[in-house]
């Protein structure tokens, strides 16, 4: 295992009142070469006036694209070569659309000027930085600015710059290129090697760079600018007032972390942090682990990571696609704007629960269960259950033929017959299904030889007179005639029932379906386990499928071999999917349409709508080369991603990794997570146990340790159960304070119902009753936002109906709708989430839950951005009360 470069951050907390610290003193470091103006209207109306000309620029791409995807729209018939090209085509001009509509908000924020003629010095122990405005040669970005150019391969090699770009460079969410002169670059993507220096610039190692500006916008308005001037004098004359060196953009951050949450996570593209960044762009190969605490910024750092692995290695991974694995539906909605945000859209996102296509696990089970199902005896225990379905009779099975009136007759089928093509077939060591053929040729083979003894045995071979054989010869029946028995009895219903019952083709939902509905069965394949856990796997025969059940549907498959249907199914989802896919195109155009279409519709201007009628849409479904590879993958088990991150890494069962392996044979893979937060009992509290199997001591770890969500009173009381978890795991330190300290309640048991819907109309109405320090922050909204209420599993249903009665518009549990302004859930539930204000019932009760109660209540307590109150039924519990570690 190799550490990434040190990530730590010293010392580096802001309170809300230091905000303005750092941003530059224009009149000090004015080079005279840059046009500088005092910070004020004038930097906002010169960066409207760029900002205006971007936009200009995007919506005539947009235009262009519109264009496009209506010119190839319009065209009808052709050859089946033809029509798949066309198809082919207006995917792309149609993701294009898609990608110029969601770089809209946000598409400038940032502006690097550089120093004459330096280049941007490479930052210590980081991928190389060049001045190439885009990630491969120099034509414009073919994802971002250009759908048709080529596409970029491998970190890029350094364009030319020209003078305007050294002196002033533009960041945003793609890159836009002056078409008419030269192609220089007017916006540079956030991703290109150039922009790097926007994130890792110091004043102690500038990288070239004087000054960053970060430029607020609302909708197409510019509303601020925030400048920093990396000057070192100046950066170690205000480092010594300051607690919080090392952060970039901090008014801008902190707008941002104060920002009131809306239910959905924002890219933080605009004030990435260096230690973020170096994560973000590491390389593709390997296996790269990223371990921080709470609010760490891991999620945020996962998926712009596999935002910046689709722009610099896009050939690679646009034909094996990227999965992003996510704990649950609730967190996958969570993050679902991230990507599209940054103009990606072929991410497939998806839960443990839905790995294996074709089935939707979503039925709860006892923690011990999904423990259990966890761990790699399955395999031994599929395998066992298996070799149970390839039976040998008792007694001697009866096969009443119906082959015509020659050999028309009762075979038998012994037992020792049975066992002997059992073995001779399973030692070939195939998988189950795959087998079949072999120990149907075997029996068949079995049953021939007693036709053939039947009908064509020579009555007088013993006797020397009676013919011309010869004696002993006593087959009359040539090969040719064996062949044709053969061929009969494989084609009989008889045989080929007794076939079905020796050795039967199975699905992975048939054998665990079969298996855990019966007691006999699972005692024989699982003779290692003791009866209670025997136990734990029973079931009945229509319960649905649990998370823990979908790594083993994945296993039995392999031991199985693929089945068939699996393919039909297969097939039918695609055509459903290209169904969805035309419709899709024809909104996304009707969507994008010019403005002024839409207030009054000129039936002169033919649109592509107008042009594809529901007959072409029929014709488009029969097409099937224009799926993404996202889209070929999330139907196909034995697909091979290009790249697999995998969030909440820690909460995965030995038996959800190999299936997760299985799916990525490059390992190739980014796993974010925090030991110190592992819930489930099957997760690992160890990277270099779950990775040994696999990679051995070959993967990289990179640690975050700055907490960019909960403010450091927060994280204090927080401290006090990562302490009892364990000493030695590091508390994440806070990059703010807001003044606010929690709330420990103690409340009457019997009032705890009353006490949390009080709190919640309290909390809701934003009268947080509690001390503020009296600042105002611009991003900050009192009392508003987001209020998560974190009860213990057994009485979500209780609370949560106390608590709708209350407030009839909260959501609560699987799958609630994040955007209610309350939301009541079970700490599993909100793994991974914010909220404003958080709601703690009942610490001890959740620290009861489960073995790993603790972790349970430390990621509880670690949700808010803002406030948080704790409600205890009782006496405070001890946990709570614990000196902070050292
Ligand atoms: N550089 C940044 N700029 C702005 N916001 C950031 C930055 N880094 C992290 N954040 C914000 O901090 C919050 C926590 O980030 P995130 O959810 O990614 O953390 P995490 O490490 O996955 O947390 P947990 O393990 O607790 O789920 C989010 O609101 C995220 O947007």
């Amino acid at each position: 295992m190799n550490r990434m470069g040190d990530n730590r951050m010293d010392d580096n907390r802001m309170s809300d009142n230091r905000r303005d610290h750092g941003r530059r003193d224009h009149g000090r470091t004015d080079d005279g070469r840059i046009d500088d103006h005092a910070h004020g209207t004038d930097d906002i109306d010169r960066e409207q006036t760029y900002v205006s000309m971007l936009y200009g620029r995007l919506d005539a791409m947009r235009g262009h694209a519109r264009d496009l995807l209506t010119g190839a729209l319009a065209q009808t018939g052709g050859t089946q070569q033809e029509r798949s090209q066309r198809d082919s085509t207006i995917r792309m001009h149609t993701d294009r659309i898609a990608q110029l509509d969601a770089v809209d908000s946000g598409l400038c924020f940032g502006r690097l000027d550089l120093a004459p003629s330096t280049d941007s010095a490479q930052p210590e122990g980081s991928a190389p930085l060049s001045d190439s405005a885009q990630p491969e040669g120099s034509a414009p970005p073919s994802d971002s600015a250009q759908p048709e150019g080529a596409a970029p391969s491998g970190p890029a090699p350094s364009a030319p710059v020209t003078e305007a770009t050294k002196e002033r460079r533009y960041i945003g969410r793609i890159g836009i290129f002056d078409e008419d002169g030269d192609y220089e670059p007017l916006l540079v993507d956030w991703r290109a090697p150039a922009a790097r220096p926007f994130y890792l610039a110091t004043a102690a190692a500038p990288l070239g760079v004087q000054r960053r500006a970060h430029i607020r916008t609302a909708g197409r308005k510019v509303v601020g600018v925030d400048d920093e001037v990396l000057d070192l004098a100046l950066a170690a004359s205000a480092d010594r007032h300051s607690r919080y060196a090392g952060l970039t953009g901090e008014a801008t951050l902190l707008a941002a972390l104060n920002a009131t949450r809306t239910g959905r996570m924002r890219d933080i593209v605009e004030t990435i942090q260096g230690e973020q960044d170096r994560i973000i762009r590491a390389d593709l190969g390997g296996v790269l682990v990223v371990q921080g605490g709470p609010g760490t910024g891991k999620t945020a750092v996962a998926l712009h990571r596999a935002a910046y692995l689709l722009y610099t290695y896009r050939r690679e991974l646009s034909s094996r696609g990227v999965l992003v694995v996510g704990p649950n539906t609730t967190f996958l909605s969570y993050i679902s704007q991230v990507l599209p945000s940054l103009a990606e859209t072929g991410v497939l996102l998806r839960t443990p629960a839905d790995l294996y296509p074709g089935v939707s696990a979503r039925r709860p089970e006892p923690a011990e269960a999904a423990e259990l199902k966890g761990r790699t005896v399955m395999v031994e225990l599929l395998a066992n259950a298996i070799r149970d379905r390839q039976r040998v009779p008792d007694e001697a099975l009866e096969i009443v033929t119906d082959r015509g009136s020659l050999w028309q007759d009762t075979l038998r089928l012994d037992p020792a017959t049975c066992a002997e093509a059992r073995e001779r077939t399973r030692r070939l060591g195939r998988p189950h299904n795959l087998a079949r053929p072999i120990f149907d040729t075997e029996i068949i083979h079995a049953l021939s030889l007693q036709v053939a003894e039947r009908i064509g045995t020579d009555p007088y071979a013993d006797d020397p007179l009676g013919g011309d054989d010869a004696p002993g010869d006593e087959q009359l029946l040539e090969e040719a005639d064996l062949a044709e028995i053969r061929r009969e009895l494989r084609a009989d219903p008889a045989v080929a029932t007794a076939l079905d019952w020796l050795w039967p083709i199975l699905t992975p939902q048939q054998l665990l379906t079969d298996l855990y509905a019966s007691a006999d069965r699972i005692a024989t394949a699982a003779p290692m386990l003791t009866d209670a856990q025997r136990a734990l796997l029973h079931r009945d025969r229509s319960a649905d499928w649990t998370v823990a059940d979908v790594p083993l549907l994945d296993e039995a498959v392999e031991l199985l071999g693929e089945d068939d249907r699996d393919a039909t199914t297969l097939a039918e989802l695609r055509r459903r999917q290209q169904a969805a896919y035309a419709e899709g195109a024809l909104e996304i155009l009707h969507g994008s349409r010019p403005i002024d279409l839409e207030d009054e519709i000129d039936p002169e201007i033919l649109t592509a709508t107008d042009l594809l009628d529901a007959g072409l849409l029929g014709e488009r479904h029969e097409e099937r080369e224009y799926l993404t590879a996202a889209e070929r993958a999330a139907a196909d088990r034995t697909w091979a991603f290009g790249h697999i991150i995998v969030d909440e890494a820690q909460e995965l069962s030995p038996m959800a990794w190999r299936l997760l392996m299985r799916r990525c044979p490059s390992r190739s893979m980014t796993l974010v997570g925090d030991v110190a937060q592992t819930g489930d009992l099957s997760g690992t509290t160890s990277w270099a146990r779950v990775l040994e199997p696999y990679v051995g001591d070959r993967w990289r770890l990179a640690e975050l340790a700055v907490n960019y969500r909960t403010p450091a009173e927060i994280m204090a009381l927080a401290g006090r159960v990562l302490a009892n978890i364990d000493p030695a795991l590091p508390l994440p330190r806070s990059v703010r304070e807001t003044g606010i300290a929690p709330e420990l309640i103690r409340v009457d048991p019997a009032e705890l119902a009353d006490r949390v819907v009080e709190t919640v109309r309290r909390e809701a109405a934003g009268d947080s009753g509690k001390q503020d320090s009296g600042r105002q922050d611009s991003g900050r909204r009192e009392g508003g936002g987001r209020l998560g209420v974190l009860v213990p599993d057994g009485d979500l249903a209780e609370l949560a109906a106390t608590v709708v009665d209350a407030v009839p518009e909260a959501a609560v549990g699987d799958e609630a709708d994040l955007e209610s302004r309350v939301v009541v859930l079970t700490v599993r539930q909100a793994k991974g989430l914010e909220f404003d204000s958080v709601v703690v019932v009942d610490p001890a009760g959740i620290v009861a839950g489960s073995e790993r109660g603790r972790s349970d209540l430390y990621v509880a307590l670690t949700r808010p951005t803002q406030r948080l109150t704790v409600l205890c039924p009782g006496d405070l519990p001890a946990i709570l009360e614990a000196p902070v570690a050292a």
